[in-house]
């Protein structure tokens, strides 16, 4: 194995970096599987526990911090994080494989995230409501939960970190965070930018290691209060039951199988865009990403020789090299989920047009993927595959459209391609999807705005923008007399 880079990133303890294992584990480069980016620890239980106290001693003085000063905090550390934004960039392009564009704007959604809710350290914390009682002062004071626990994925390694972990810092909460392992050097690089910028000891917690050991931890432990958590479906299940068999508060966010719905009055073009956009950038591993694209009979032909032009120019290689658009799967676990999708989509019957072509000797590559002929009830078609597979479906009418688009156990995004203004309307009232989207596509969201899914998505909560306030808070109604 080619050693690239020796540093070993620790975890972050009550203000302290220090590592309690001698097991350490590398983190591949995905685009060179022989580079490490760096080794992370294998941290055990007892490692936590040391975490989870030291956020529960630092909690009531946290709490009692002027929320302005709490913001300022993340003022700071927006403006160190920005002052990174090359270096911790390129640590995500080696890490996960997106591409280095891709990185610096996430880096920098990152750093606007840290400045919206260091904002919010000045906005109104509750409501005054008038009272029965004439000489009575009735109004709601929102109080953080206490601790909390954020478990990350890796497919968003500074962006999903920070929209977690910044509100509830806002809020008044200590934080235990354990990201991916596939993600952990990244993740490090955003706790060094929040310690640097001043948080007090034990308010930000970092703990590496496995979901079977720390996520669960976290998740099971009785002094967490909430848990934050992205990824799986199957996993995310796990941390709800495990949170709710002890009363704790939970958050969710989970798969999508998303639906981009073109119709026989949509600009095609920029519905090709979308969907190219939407399906493959990030190498399709989003949450929010175009997986089937449903497609009304009278333009099918024409709309699938356009998309096939432009997937087959698609430049897929290394995230460092300008002209790649298209990185590798992030992990060799990924790279042998998603070949084992278009295998199975092959079996099953659907034509596959083009892509699904690897280079495993050079990195985790698998070249943009377009199936035809997809039934509903192919495996393609109901799975999140989490990687650059589009299966195309015909339909002859919008209704068929949107029902096919909601055959599914997931709501999380939707999108509908259409100048016709009653087609909008259909569909926004009839989908089944937390973001709905008309002519634009799937993925991408706002960080001001509510993001969360309906159905098998989320735990039916939402996050970013003002929603976090409603995960990360408890509301005291308080009357005066
Ligand atoms: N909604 C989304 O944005 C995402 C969806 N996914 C979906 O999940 C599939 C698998 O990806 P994968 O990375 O394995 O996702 P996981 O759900 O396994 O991982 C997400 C996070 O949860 C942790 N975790 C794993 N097991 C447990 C557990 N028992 N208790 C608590 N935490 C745990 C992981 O730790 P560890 O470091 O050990 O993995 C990681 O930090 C993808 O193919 C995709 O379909 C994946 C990532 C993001
Ligand atoms: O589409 C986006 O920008 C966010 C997607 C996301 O949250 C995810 O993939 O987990």
């Amino acid at each position: 194995m080619t050693i690239t880079v020796e540093q070993t990133y620790n975890n972050h303890i009550n203000g302290v970096w220090k590592t309690d294992s001698e097991e350490k584990k590398p983190s591949i480069n995905p685009a060179h599987p022989r580079e490490v980016v760096g080794y992370y620890t294998m941290s055990e239980s007892a490692t936590l526990h040391e975490a989870v106290e030291a956020a529960a001693a630092a909690k009531r003085e946290w709490r009692k911090m002027a929320e302005p000063a709490r913001g300022d905090i993340l003022y700071k550390a927006a403006a160190v994080l920005e002052a990174r934004v090359e270096e911790i960039a390129e640590t995500m392009t080696k890490e996960m494989g997106k591409t280095l564009p891709e990185a610096k704007g996430e880096t920098m959604r990152g750093v606007q995230i840290l400045r919206y809710y260091a904002g919010e350290g000045m906005r109104q914390n509750g409501d005054v409501i008038p009272s029965t009682d004439k000489d009575a002062l009735m109004f709601t004071n929102r109080t953080p939960l206490g601790v909390v626990g954020v478990i990350t994925p890796w497919n968003f390694p500074v962006a999903i970190p920070v929209w977690k972990i910044a509100p509830a810092l806002v809020y008044g909460n200590t934080v235990v965070f354990k990201p991916a392992q596939e993600a952990a050097v990244t993740a490090a690089k955003v706790v060094e930018c929040l310690a640097e910028a001043g948080l007090p000891e034990g308010v930000l917690n970092f703990v590496t290691g496995s979901g079977s050991v720390i996520g669960r931890g976290l998740a099971e432990h009785p002094d967490v209060n909430g848990i934050t958590f992205t990824g799986s479906e199957q996993v995310g299940r796990g941390i709800g039951q495990a949170a709710l068999a002890r009363g704790a508060k939970y958050q969710l966010e989970m798969g999508g199988k998303n639906p981009v719905i073109v119709t026989e009055d949509a600009d095609l073009d920029a519905a090709v865009d979308a969907v190219i956009s939407g399906g493959l950038k990030s190498t399709g591993q989003k949450c929010t990403a175009t997986s089937r694209v449903i497609v009304q009979s009278g333009v099918y032909e024409g709309f699938k020789e356009k998309l096939l032009t432009k997937v087959k120019d698609i430049k897929v290689g290394d995230g460092m090299n300008k002209d790649s658009w298209m990185g590798p799967c992030a992990s060799e676990k990924q790279f042998r989920s998603v070949t084992s999708y278009i295998e199975t989509g092959k079996q099953e019957g659907a034509a596959l047009l083009c892509g699904g072509e690897t280079m495993p000797e050079e990195g985790y590559y698998v070249t943009p993927a377009v199936f035809d002929n997809v039934d509903p009830d192919m495996t393609i078609a109901r799975e999140e595959i989490f990687g650059p597979v589009l299966a195309l479906m015909k339909v002859e009418t919008l209704e068929e459209a949107i029902e096919t688009a909601n055959d599914t156990e997931y709501g999380l995004s939707a999108s509908i391609f259409t100048n016709n203004i009653q087609e909008s309307l259909s569909f926004m009232d009839d989908i089944e999807a937390g973001l709905v989207r008309i002519n634009a596509e799937s993925a991408g969201v706002e960080l001001q705005a509510p993001f969360g899914g309906m159905k098998n998505s989320s735990s039916h909560s939402r996050e970013q923008g003002e929603a976090a306030k409603e995960f990360f808070t408890s509301i005291k109604t308080v009357l005066v007399k």
